[in-house]
């Protein structure tokens, strides 16, 4: 290591050897010893390696199981879902380090046989968990991750965003690292939308979905696309990035409202076809999940066009959320909604506590709205909107209860005073018509 202690002599770089004049900046420490920027560069970068074990590069990929055990923490039930994109993630990955480095690789192939990208279509009700899964991805991998909304998206030409700015915010989300965008997941909500124009029951857009979706084509199989640094259109004068896409696992979602209808027609017609088939068609259980059984032929029907099916190979159901999984999801994840405004109260020195039966009628109300998980939060907002007005400030409450009567709307929460610790229904707060 060079030590600058010869007086008169040039400051050198400890590290590289350069001196002053050969860096921009060189940056002198104690004992004579001196680094230039470029080594603090260096450095920044190794650092950054050590602490994102997930990115594509070092070590090996988490394990199906390791994977799916990392969900559980975040999402509740899902099964199906969960062992589908444990096995996809877990693929894709190995294919991406099988291959080395985009920069350095020769071609798409890997001895010779092409290890083809599996991209993922998760189907199923609003607000049961798709973003939340892919979300959850990304955050085990420590890669970035980026949501889009396939209905912003227009093919070019039309008003609207080019599908390329899919890319800008995933490039936005790896911090404008372009190497890191190329390993991330983009999570593409509402794909049931761009179904082709006359297929399908919803068709409420005026520009032809089958455009975007064509165009979507490219940048799901693996492209170098030019992006518009700026977002927006494409012109002339705009700066260029260039983002390869072959390692971006793309999650498409949608909850293809009436998808079930086409797939039991399918199954049905097949049953009562020509002439008698020579086995019973097996029919499901009752129980099943009817879009567990969809086949992509099922969604051309639907208006996806082929082309973009084929290049979502990997296809999984979520479930709509039944009162049992509305229950664990306001209360067992590590961020679950109870805890979240419990912790929220805390703050304010205020133990926030529900009776289990007042759980229940939280998911019972959650459950007639039927927007999934999204439902529950609205109530719990509601719910609680009195008590986080009343309790900033008034020192002498310290607990506040919550059970069935309030979740129901008859009487607001129950706001316990110091000194007293139970539920005491002199404590109950009549419900308020305040006068401004
Ligand atoms: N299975 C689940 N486990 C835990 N939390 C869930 C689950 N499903 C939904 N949630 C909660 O509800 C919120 C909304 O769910 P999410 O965004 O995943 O819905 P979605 O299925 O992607 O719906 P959409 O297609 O409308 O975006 C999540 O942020 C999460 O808090
Ligand atoms: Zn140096």
């Amino acid at each position: 290591m060079a030590h600058n202690g010869a007086p008169g002599a040039p400051f050198l770089c400890s590290f590289c050897g350069k001196s002053q004049d050969q860096v921009r900046r060189l940056i002198a420490g104690p004992h004579g010893y001196c680094i230039c920027d470029e080594c603090v560069g260096v450095c920044n970068e190794l650092a950054a390696e050590d602490d994102d074990p997930g990115a594509a590069g070092a070590g090996d990929p988490p394990r199906p199981r390791e994977i799916h055990r990392f969900l559980d923490r975040f999402v509740v039930g899902q099964e199906a879902a969960k062992r589908t994109l444990s096995v996809a993630v877990y693929n894709h990955y190995k294919r991406v380090r099988a291959r080395g480095p985009v920069s350095g690789r020769s071609g798409d192939r890997d001895g010779g046989v092409e290890l083809g990208k599996s991209n993922v279509l998760l189907i199923g009700p609003t607000g049961c968990g798709k973003t939340l899964l892919a979300r959850s991805l990304a955050r085990l991998l420590d890669v970035p991750f980026a949501i889009v909304d396939a209905t912003a998206l227009t093919e070019a030409g039309y008003v609207g965003e080019d599908v390329e700015n899919i890319l800008l915010a995933l490039i936005r989300a790896a911090g404008h690292d372009l190497r890191r965008a190329e390993t991330g997941i983009v999570y593409i909500d509402e794909i049931d939308k761009i179904a082709r124009k006359g297929a399908g029951p919803s068709t409420t857009r005026d520009v032809s979905g089958e455009g975007v979706q064509q165009a979507l084509l490219k940048i799901l199989e693996g492209t170098v696309a030019g992006v518009p640094a700026e977002g927006g259109r494409k012109h002339p004068h705009q700066e260029v990035l260039r983002i390869d896409t072959t390692d971006v696992l793309f999650i498409a979602g949608g909850a293809f409202a009436g998808l079930e209808e086409i797939i039991g027609r399918r199954a049905g017609v097949r049953a009562i076809g020509f002439g008698t088939p020579a086995r019973p068609v097996p029919v499901p259980p009752a129980d099943a999940d009817p879009l567990a059984g969809v086949m992509p032929a099922d969604l051309v029907e639907y208006g996806m066009i082929g082309e973009l099916v084929g290049r979502l190979p990997v296809v999984s159901a979520v479930r709509p959320l039944d009162r049992d999984a509305l229950v664990r999801i306001l209360t067992e994840p590590r961020d679950a909604l109870i805890r979240q405004y419990q912790r929220l109260l805390e703050l304010d020195g205020v133990e926030l506590e529900f009776t289990p039966d007042a759980v229940g009628a939280i998911a019972e109300q959650a459950l007639l709205r039927r927007t999934g998980a999204r439902a529950a939060r609205a109530i719990l907002e509601e719910l609680l909107l009195t008590v986080m007005y009343e309790v900033p400030g008034r020192e002498d409450v310290t607990r506040v209860v919550i059970d069935r009567a309030a979740v129901l709307g008859n009487v607001n929460p129950t706001l316990i005073p110091r000194g007293r610790s139970g539920l005491g229904e002199e404590a109950r707060e009549e419900p308020r018509e305040e006068s401004a």
